[in-house]
This record gives structure tokens, C-alpha cells and sequence, in this order.
């Protein structure tokens, strides 16, 4: 499986982590950037890789930066992105069941490394339940 991972400065060290975290896990992971801590715009980063993730380039995208807002915001601009803000490994697995959500967005300034590896692991193992979260979120896209 593909996952496509970015974020801001502010995720950077975070990501820095998961990336080989993810590929321990055995993960195809892509890194769309920033690859320092230097001052950066999130959404030249979110974009491309909810670009990536719309065109099913990837199955999943991680995108992290220092209160999740941002790069959420930014990737649920793209029709076929469900990005959900998680800060609680449930709600990174109800994301999953209930929203069919494809993009997690993690806030790095408020969730320690470990919760973020795990939201991420809960995030990958879990599947869409559908039936009536199917129809609801069909409806999300206008
Ligand atoms: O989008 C954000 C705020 O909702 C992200 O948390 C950014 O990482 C944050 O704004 C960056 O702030 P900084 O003071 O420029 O590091």
C-alpha cells in the first residue's frame, strides 16, 4: 500500500519519525515535503498531496503541522479528499469507519509522537463499515 506524507515546519519533526516507522510497518511511503524546519506555507505542500491522493495515486495521505487545521482545511478543498483533524486514536478510527476519510491530519504542537503513530496505525487498519455512513457521505461531496 501507498501513502503519501507532507505537512509544514511544524510537522516536519514528526514526520521525520513516521516516515520509517511507516516503512518498518512495510508502507510505500512518499514524502511530499518540506525537508527542514525552515518557515514554510502549508498549503504548497497539502495540495500536491491531495492531488496525489484524489487521483488514487496513493491510498492514503498523512498530513501533519502544528494544530492539524491548516493542512486539513487545505486538503478538503479537493472533491474527492476526506481529510479529518484527529487528536485521538478513536477519532482517527471512526474517521475511517464511518467517514471513509483518506487523508489524516495530524496536529504535531498537540499530540505527542507515540499518539501520532498510533492514530496512524488505527487509521491504516481500519475499513469503511458503509451501509448508512455510505449514503451520508456521499451527500458531502456538492
Ligand atoms: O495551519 C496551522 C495553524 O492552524 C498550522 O498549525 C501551522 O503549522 C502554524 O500556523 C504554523 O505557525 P508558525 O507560528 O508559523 O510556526
Amino acid at each position: 500500500m501507498k501513502i503519501a506524507i507532507g505537512g509544514d515546519h511544524a510537522g516536519f519533526h514528526y514526520k521525520r519519525d513516521i516516515i520509517p516507522f511507516l516503512n518498518e510497518l512495510g508502507y510505500d511511503v512518499k514524502d511530499f515535503g518540506p525537508n527542514s524546519e525552515d518557515s514554510v506555507d502549508y498549503p504548497d505542500f497539502a495540495h500536491p498531496l491531495s492531488v496525489a491522493v484524489a487521483g488514487s495515486e496513493f491510498e492514503y495521505g498523512i498530513l501533519i503541522c502544528g494544530s492539524g487545521n491548516g493542512v486539513a482545511m487545505t486538503a478538503n478543498k479537493h472533491p474527492k479528499v476526506r481529510a479529518a483533524l484527529c487528536w485521538q486514536t478513536e477519532l482517527a478510527e471512526l474517521a475511517r469507519s464511518h467517514n471513509n476519510a483518506n487523508v489524516l491530519c495530524i496536529p504535531s504542537r498537540f499530540v505527542e509522537l507515540d499518539l501520532a503513530k498510533d492514530m496512524i496505525k488505527a487509521f491504516l487498519k481500519t475499513g469503511f463499515e458503509g451501509g448508512r455512513h455510505e449514503k451520508r457521505v456521499n451527500k458531502i461531496h456538492c
